[in-house]
């Protein structure tokens, strides 16, 4: 079984179930939404990161790590547009784990709680003979009408997306491969992976703003995440491959280990970037905002009443067109 069809039979099996009081969103997002107080909500939402699946303790130091186990959780309140409150954080420690190693790791995750304002309030502690997990769960809080959701796309909006797409992806590859790790050029890729950054400045922005009809964070790829968007919304998205943006070391990295840099951006995953759905006449407003917040944004797409996710590669006239929908990571 599969992990989407894995979560559909969990949300099948609860989802009968009427709403519980106070609840307003449960699983399909990425957050669970719960009434706060008349005028504001709580986001609720959790992300494990596991040995050998997230990350590989031989290239990934404790601080970074500890970083990224704050940072990915963040991510999800930053996609419904929240602002990060609390925190609480399940490690399951393995026997190799000296106290030096602990150290850095609280330390690296204690200095992402300060950037992003969330406080750890509790949590487990218990021994895993084998895999280090790092299980977090994160509360965030918004106005109850500036949560963005996934479903709320439309036909004819545009799809944005903050930042570069790919370089977790080609880091992690290189890292991988022991390839170009001295390379001053490549530490932008490598970075992405060890210690991506949560865009809760922007979510924010966006969220206030008031124009935006859907959002997601992206963690398996833009193939798949934008296939998440579009089933909520029950619609469809174009993708043109020219405006997707990239970095000029995925070009090279992607020269040295014989790969496509397109592959890393639609397919690899871990880009915790913002993608998000507005109609046209919001283009602008997008851009001044997010100019504001020193974050680069581009459209990339558009949204169609068709379903799928097709990739254009080329013109948008004559480019041979692709289905990409859920064609990024998955694990099971
Ligand atoms: N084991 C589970 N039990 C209940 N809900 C789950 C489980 N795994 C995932 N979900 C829910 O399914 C949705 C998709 O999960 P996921 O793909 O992990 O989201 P994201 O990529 O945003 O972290 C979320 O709403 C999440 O809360
Ligand atoms: C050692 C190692 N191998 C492979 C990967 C690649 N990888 C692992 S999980 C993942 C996708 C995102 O993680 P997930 O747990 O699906 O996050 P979620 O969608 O739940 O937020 C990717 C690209 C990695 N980060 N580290
Ligand atoms: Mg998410």
């Amino acid at each position: 079984m599969r992990e989407r069809e894995m979560i559909q039979a969990i949300s099948d099996l609860v989802g009968r179930k009427e709403l519980a009081e106070g609840l307003i969103r449960s699983i399909g997002d990425d957050c669970a939404v719960i009434s706060r107080t008349d005028r504001s909500v709580w986001l609720l939402s959790m992300d494990s990161l596991v040995e050998q699946v997230h990350f590989d303790l031989r290239f990934h130091p404790a601080y970074e790590l500890g970083r990224k186990a704050v940072s990915v959780n963040v991510s999800d309140v930053a996609a419904m547009g929240g602002r990060p409150q609390f925190l609480l954080l399940s490690l399951g420690l393995t026997p190799d784990r000296d106290q030096a190693w602990f150290k850095e790791f609280m330390a690296g995750l204690e200095s992402a709680c300060r950037e992003y304002g969330c406080l750890l309030i509790g949590g487990d502690t218990v021994s895993s003979p084998r895999a280090l997990t790092l299980t977090l769960t994160i509360i965030g809080e918004q106005d109850r009408e500036a949560v963005i959701y996934r479903s709320g796309a439309r036909p004819g909006d545009e799809i944005w997306v903050s930042g570069e797409l790919g370089l977790a992806a080609a880091g992690l590859d290189l890292f991988r491969l022991g390839s170009g790790l001295e390379d001053p050029d490549f530490k932008p890729l490598l970075a992405r992976h060890l210690n991506p950054r949560a865009r809760v400045e922007l979510g924010l922005a966006l969220a206030g703003s008031g124009v935006v009809r859907a959002m997601l964070d992206l963690s398996d790829g833009l193939a798949t995440d934008l296939a998440h968007l579009c089933k909520e919304s029950g619609v469809g998205g174009r993708v043109e491959a020219r405006l997707l943006p990239g970095h000029p070391a995925l070009d090279r990295a992607a020269v040295l280990l014989d790969r496509q840099p397109i592959d890393w951006m639609i397919r690899g995953g871990e880009d915790y970037e913002l993608l998000f759905t507005a109609p046209p006449a919001a283009g602008k407003t997008i851009q001044t905002l997010a100019a504001g917040q020193n974050v680069p944004v581009s459209r990339i797409g558009w949204i169609v009443r068709e379903h799928g996710v097709v990739l254009i590669r080329g013109d948008r006239d004559e480019g041979e067109p692709e289905r990409i929908d859920f064609q990024g990571y998955e694990h099971c």
